[in-house]
């Protein structure tokens, strides 16, 4: 992919309208209650637009006229072949409207071009393509039962689903969610991260011109207090997708049990190992992956590795790669395509990751921070140091250093999240065994990742409940399973048997 100049990305930001007004029933429309709240360019401090700051009157209109669009049939009984299409098109809209959605994304949330680029606005058209693509070919089931019946396992979209979503991928976070929903036939309550609203508002437009009908595709932005809880607690709404910090999952639980017993599925955070043995290959690669993991999107991402466990007899020269890759990451300007490091999404979250750099650990790297953004740095630490144990959501390794294979794996484990891991070394024993001692929901050998769209995502322990994201298994949040019992018994037939 060919990537514009940075004059020319602020030509287009120059030039871009914000949508601002919550989006309900298929129209913009302002907060009931009138308000409004500042959305600002964390990497210039800015005010970017006043968003519609919605509450849980907002949220009861949306949920009754998803409530509409769901119990009319306008999209969740429409012939599987159509809702692909639509879904198709508006993926095709996405791709058509490729950089305007960067630099917005890139704008709201200090995100690097490059990434908006040639990460997020790209998964987002894949994710939806996959899931669009996969609508008609999933089959149902028929269970062994007598000649006189018939045992019908069928999937029906669970019904009206809040989405409630983080500020790290606004947009693809957006598509991981809207994309099984969609295809499920659910009707949908999205609310973004009160730091980032805008790609989601400009995503309903796109919709609604792909032609998915009036209110089957709502957004309502504003707070966690105001539009998620309501969201969270409300009793006509099915089910409710989350992802963000473990401590707001953990209230979508308690939300779900004071209410309506909604399903609820929660993608939350993660103290990522990347484990290193000293019988790994290729140093430099080695050394490149980790560095991805960490500093990838600011390390403002729930998978990033952030506690590398190294073993004793290759630390040295693995950190010393690690160096080298790392100030291959230029840090800037947002807007300019060479950075590979942009602002933190606010001050609050600068000023949450640059109290994590003062005093303490030895730094190996970095350290600096200033204005919002954070340098990359890769510390030192003790075992029981806050940094090694508790979730920075920044651009910040912390370096454990081990004796053996069995110390590695016990001390990758010793932590409450379980989300993401990777292992490297040359031994396909201590690979494979040791991806299956690690408790987390990916572990990748080798190299650092989240799989792809085709892989199932999500956590054990404190950074995952109930269903995932990505692949098949993620429309299992979206659809509920119903038995269909036929009997075909003629009159003659017993009646019972
Ligand atoms: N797993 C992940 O991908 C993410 C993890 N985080 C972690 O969370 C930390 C704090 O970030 P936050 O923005 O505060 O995350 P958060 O978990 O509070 O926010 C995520 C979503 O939940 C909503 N929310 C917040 N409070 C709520 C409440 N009381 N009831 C219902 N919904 C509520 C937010 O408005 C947002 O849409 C970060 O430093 C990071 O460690 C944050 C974002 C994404
Ligand atoms: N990395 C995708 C999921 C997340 O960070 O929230």
């Amino acid at each position: 992919m060919s990537l514009l100049t940075t004059e020319e990305y602020k030509a287009i930001a120059a030039g871009l309208s914000f949508p601002t007004q919550a989006f309900i029933d298929g129209a913009f429309r302002p907060a009931i209650s009138g308000k409004t709240f500042d959305t600002v360019n964390p990497a210039t401090g800015a005010v970017l637009a006043k968003v519609a700051a919605c509450d849980a009157a907002d949220v009861d209109f949306a949920v009754e006229k998803a409530r509409d669009a769901f119990e009319d049939g306008r999209w969740s009984r429409l012939h599987p072949k159509e809702r692909k299409e639509t879904l198709i098109r508006l993926a095709k809209l996405v791709a058509r409207n490729a950089q305007e959605l960067a630099v917005m994304e890139s704008l709201d949330s200090g995100k690097t071009i490059f990434d908006c680029e040639t990460v997020d606005v790209p998964e987002t058209v894949n994710c939806l393509t996959w899931h669009a693509e996969l609508i008609d070919k999933i089959y149902e089931q028929v269970a062994p039962a007598s000649d006189n019946h018939i045992a019908m396992i069928v999937r029906e979209p669970v019904g009206v689903v809040g989405l409630v979503l983080p500020w790290n991928f606004p947009l693809l976070m957006l598509a991981w969610k809207i994309g099984p929903a969609l295809a499920a036939g659910c009707s949908i309550i999205v609310k973004p991260a009160l730091e980032t609203s805008l790609t989601a508002l400009r995503m309903a437009e796109l919709a609604m011109e792909a032609g998915i009908p009036a209110g089957v595709f709502n957004v309502v932005p504003g707070g966690g207090a105001e539009v998620g809880e309501p969201i969270g607690r409300h009793m006509d709404i099915d089910a409710v997708s989350f992802t963000g910090s473990t401590a707001t999952g953990r209230r979508f639980l308690k939300y779900a049990s004071e209410s309506n017993l909604k399903e609820v599925t929660l993608e939350m955070g993660g103290k990522n190992p990347a484990v290193v043995l000293d019988d790994a290959e290729n140093l430099d690669r080695v050394a490149a992956h980790v560095v991805n993991g960490a500093f990838w999107n600011m390390g403002e991402n729930c998978s990033a590795s952030s506690r590398l466990i190294v073993q004793k007899g290759v630390k040295d020269a693995l950190l010393g790669r690690i160096y080298a890759h790392a100030r291959e990451w230029p840090m800037g300007d947002p807007l300019d395509p060479v950075n590979r490091v942009g602002a933190l999404v606010s001050k609050a979250h600068y000023d949450k990751v640059s109290s994590y750099l003062g005093k303490g650990p030895k730094v190996l790297m970095g350290g600096k921070a200033d204005a919002g953004f954070v340098e990359p740095t890769i510390l030192d630490v003790a075992r029981d140091a806050k940094q090694a144990r508790e979730e920075i959501f920044g651009p910040v390794l912390s370096v454990l250093t081990v004796d053996s294979f069995d110390e590695a794996i016990a001390l990758a484990n010793d932590t409450e999240y379980g989300l993401a891991a990777s292992i490297f070394t040359a031994n396909v024993k201590k690979a494979i065994r040791g991806a299956r001692a690690i408790r987390a929901g990916t572990v990748t050998v080798n190299s650092f990742g989240e799989g792809d769209i085709s892989t199932p995502f999500g956590g054990f322990k404190q950074s995952g409940f109930g269903g995932r994201d990505n692949g098949i298994h993620a429309h299992d949040q979206y659809t509920q399973i119903k038995t269909i019992w036929v009997d075909l018994a003629d009159d003659g037939d017993e009646a019972v048997g």
